[in-house]
């Protein structure tokens, strides 16, 4: 059994991440704002700290002495600052309710569990006296999966599981190790790291997102073309439900029935608290090579990643921006805003691994050139490489000169790429008047591909309504064009209803059935994946 040595900053309450790694926007970017987009400084500047109205805390005395014997007194926190740490996640939406000092959605106590059988026991104390429970991993939910319906419950508590940090065993024979849920990413590679491992999954939330997190909303990293999705990587789990105990996964494939670890990756905390994975892992790699390559056109891009995905080679990192995001710059967040002359579409294309990454870049190259992509070297894939993490700490210093900016993902076949792609445009373009809205290709498969848009928009009089609208028309777009409503966000709450349209009513009443039989008093994450 192993523990981390260090733990992350407490992650910035009004935006994201380590507050000392806070970003001023470039001049450049101010300007385009101010010129491209007629953003102006916002009326009311965002609240202090202090001014945070979180609303009395409703649960009785009895009940938060009950679970303080759980875990101990001192795990069980009342504290404003626990409170509003844990209110919501990270969507802009959510920044944007905090900063506005609205702090309703808070929980009334955040309860630290430091074991399986602890998670247990205040799931039977919470479903007894009928209070709602929102596992809480690392607060990064874009989804509003961490809000929970009140109406008709004694209270909410936050389930933080950031005390189940261990790595309990390594199957090296396997390449396998056996994690705690609350482990955040930097923290696990570091541990597997010891052992020459990695887990190769890298999402822009990599600084504070939970492995329980990306099992419980299905996340997708930006290396997923060579180590895969974080769900391909889950071989067994142990869940702690309102029901007792679920082991899932004894062998890496079976026939046994329908595969009920895919029951539970995806369900968002709504059928039970996931206190232990066994993941996947790969040998840590040697060499690591970013670079460049620049195509003529969107279409042109895609249809390269399309041949590489299906012919191979397959390339560990492989995304493609559009005319928009190239020229703004995205994917080289170094120069942001800088407008790149040359038009086209860039992609990065990265190779990690040992002595096969030469021929394998060889080859990949030979597939991109034939499809008319021109190779602009490293330098690209280490500018990428190098801002990775960085783009969403310009999302602060944009909110607060004025503007929106949000991100919305989907995936789809590769026949209906195109369409999804100007039907997401266009549903937002329509929607917001004139916004920036770029997009690109981040994660490939054989049959299809994920599209990640980015809208930078002037904020309105009502900008929480401007975006909800927007969002909703264009989720209603996505459907619509054949697309899923999330490749690797999720549910939540936000795509709760996209989510129904897209599995049909008898779909939802299967949800609600595995919900009833786990979870009967409805305590887990009402109101997230399923209505309440
Ligand atoms: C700036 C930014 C960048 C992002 N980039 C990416 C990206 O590149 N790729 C990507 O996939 N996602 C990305 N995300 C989304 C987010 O990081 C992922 O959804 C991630 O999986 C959430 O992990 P978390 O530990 O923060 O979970 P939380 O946000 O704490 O929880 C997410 C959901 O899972 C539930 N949950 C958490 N832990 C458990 C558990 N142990 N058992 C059961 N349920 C649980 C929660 O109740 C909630 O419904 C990004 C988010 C932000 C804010």
């Amino acid at each position: 059994m192993e523990t981390p040595t260090s733990t992350a900053e407490p992650m910035l309450w009004s935006g994201w991440g380590d507050p000392a790694k806070a970003a001023d926007l470039p001049e450049t970017l101010r300007t385009l704002l101010r010129d491209m987009l007629d953003v102006r400084a916002p009326e009311t500047p965002a609240v202090s700290f202090g001014e945070v109205r979180l609303a009395p805390v409703t649960l009785s005395p009895l009940v938060l002495a009950e679970l303080g014997a759980v875990v101990g007194a001192g795990h069980v926190r009342l504290d404003d600052d626990a409170r509003v740490r844990h209110t919501r996640g990270k969507s802009t939406l959510d920044l944007m309710r905090v900063r506005a000092g609205d702090g309703s959605d808070a929980p009334d106590a955040v309860v630290l569990p430091g074991s399986h059988d602890e998670v247990l026991e205040l799931l039977r104390l919470c479903a007894a006296h009928r209070v709602a429970v929102v596992p809480f991993g690392g607060g990064t939910s874009v989804v509003g999966g961490l809000v929970a319906a009140r109406d008709g419950f004694a209270g909410v508590v936050a389930l933080d599981l950031a005390r189940l940090n261990r790595l309990i065993s390594v199957d090296t024979e396997s390449m396998t190790a056996e994690m705690e849920p609350g482990l955040r990413t930097p923290q696990a590679e570091l541990l597997l790291a010891g052992h020459g491992f990695t887990l190769g999954h890298f999402p822009q939330s990599y600084e504070y997102a939970t492995l329980g997190g990306f099992a419980a909303a299905r996340s997708s990293g930006q290396a997923s073309a060579g180590y895969g999705r974080f769900d391909d990587m889950v071989v067994g789990m142990t869940v702690a439900t309102p029901r007792g105990t679920l082991d899932l996964g004894r062998a890496p494939k079976s026939a046994a029935g329908p595969d009920l670890r895919q029951v539970i990756l995806g369900s968002e905390g709504a059928f039970g608290v996931i206190t232990s994975l066994r993941l996947r892992v790969r040998r840590a790699p040697a060499r690591r090579i970013y670079e460049g390559w620049r195509f003529g056109s969107f279409a042109e891009g895609s249809a390269a990643l399309r041949c590489l995905a299906q012919e191979g080679p397959v390339p560990t990192v492989l995304r493609l921006s559009d005319e928009t995001e190239t020229m703004i710059g995205l994917a080289r967040p170094d120069e942001l805003g800088g407008l790149a002359s040359d038009a086209g579409c860039l992609a990065i294309v990265g190779y990690e691994g040992f002595e096969e990454v030469k021929a394998l870049r060889e080859r990949a190259a030979a597939v991109l050139s034939e499809s008319g992509g021109l190779p602009l070297g490293t330098e690209p894939g280490e500018s990428w490489a190098h801002g990775r993490y960085s783009a969403p700490y310009l999302r602060d210093s944009l909110l607060a000169a004025g503007a929106t900016v949000e991100t919305l993902e989907t995936a789809g076949f590769w026949s209906g790429l195109p369409r999804l792609h100007d039907a997401v445009r266009l549903s937002l373009r329509s929607s917001l008047g004139s916004p920036l809205v770029m997009c690109h290709i981040s994660h490939v498969y054989a049959t299809g591909a994920s599209l990640y848009f980015t809208v930078v928009t002037a904020q309105s009089g009502d900008p929480l309504g401007q975006w909800e609208a927007a969002k909703r028309s264009a989720s209603e777009a996505i459907v619509a064009a054949g697309g899923t409503v999330s490749h690797h966000h999720g549910v939540g709450r936000d795509h709760r209803e996209a989510y129904a349209a897209e599995i049909g009513e008898l779909g939802v009443e299967i949800l609600r059935g595995v919900k009833d039989r786990l979870d009967p008093r409805g305590i887990l994450n009402p109101g997230v994946l399923i209505a309440p």
